[in-house]
């Protein structure tokens, strides 16, 4: 992982010669885009996930280990909202909070992605009891994922924006969850799957703004260098956490 690094590495010089001219935003977001074949999904864990060959108590494991990344998720978001002292930027990331948390308004309720994912729990046989208490949360995921809550704590409002870019790929993995799981594993409850369902477009949505952001504000080479280097960490992030479920679980084989 590149926590230290990032967390520890003075702040590179803007418009330095030697980094070279900045990339246009299009190059920008094509090398970005390009980062995720680092992405989760190629993990042997995940593969096996979605190709029929976990056991049910692999996706047991999966979906409580992944419940502490879901309560982690908001309280990132507060993070990065109490470090933004723009409006704007405020205005439209609070949503992210309510998409988990949920919300009741004006007679309009919400349950939240955090409920779903209890729902999802339970649809694969767990309680919830046994989720929230986190009993199931190997000690590898959870210092995965406080690396990200105590980077999004720590680092520039803009660069923990820049750390859910992992997003950007996101859609692709539950449309894969969405298009394999019913077939493998017809004892999954259908309803359950409603938090992937979800995500497809509250991720597109999310990733218009952060990526709109980081665009913005990286905007010199070595600025641009950095978010690169975010972005990998996040990837790390997330690839440790399959890392450690791995360990734990196991991966059959093809
Ligand atoms: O299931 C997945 O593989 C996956 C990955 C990611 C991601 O790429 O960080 C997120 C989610 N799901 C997700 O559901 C979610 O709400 C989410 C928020 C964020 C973030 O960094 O702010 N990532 C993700």
């Amino acid at each position: 992982m590149h926590a230290d690094r990032i967390q520890d590495s003075p702040r590179p010089a803007t418009g330095s010669e030697k980094a070279g001219p900045a990339w246009s935003r299009e190059e920008f977001e094509a090398k970005l885009r390009e980062r995720g074949r680092s992405y989760h999904i190629h993990h042997p864990f995940n593969v096996m996930l979605n190709s029929g060959r976990a056991t049910p108590e692999q996706i047991r494991g999966w979906v409580a280990n992944r419940f502490y990344y879901q309560i982690a998720i908001p309280i990132k978001d507060a993070a990065v909202l109490s470090n933004c002292p723009d409006q704007q930027v405020r205005r439209g990331w609070v949503q992210r909070i309510l998409d988990h948390d949920g919300f009741e308004l004006g007679g309009i309720k919400d349950e939240g992605g955090v409920e779903a994912w209890l729902r999802l729990a339970e649809a694969v046989g767990l309680t919830r009891e046994e989720v929230r208490d986190l009993r199931h949360v190997v000690p590898a995921v959870r210092f995965a994922v406080d690396a990200y809550v105590n980077f999004a704590r720590r680092a520039p409002w803009q660069e923990a924006v820049c750390s859910s870019l992992t997003e950007l790929f996101a859609p692709e993995i539950h449309k894969q969850r969405l298009a394999t799981w019913p077939e493998h594993y017809a004892w999954i409850e259908p309803a359950g799957l409603g938090y992937f369902r979800n995500r497809v477009s509250q991720a597109r949505r999310d990733v218009e703004q952060g990526l709109a952001i980081t665009l913005d504000h990286f905007d010199t080479r070595a600025l641009q260098e950095r978010a690169l280097e975010i972005l990998q960490f996040k990837l790390d992030i997330l690839w440790a956490m399959n890392d450690a479920m791995a360990t734990r679980y196991g991966v059959n084989g093809a």
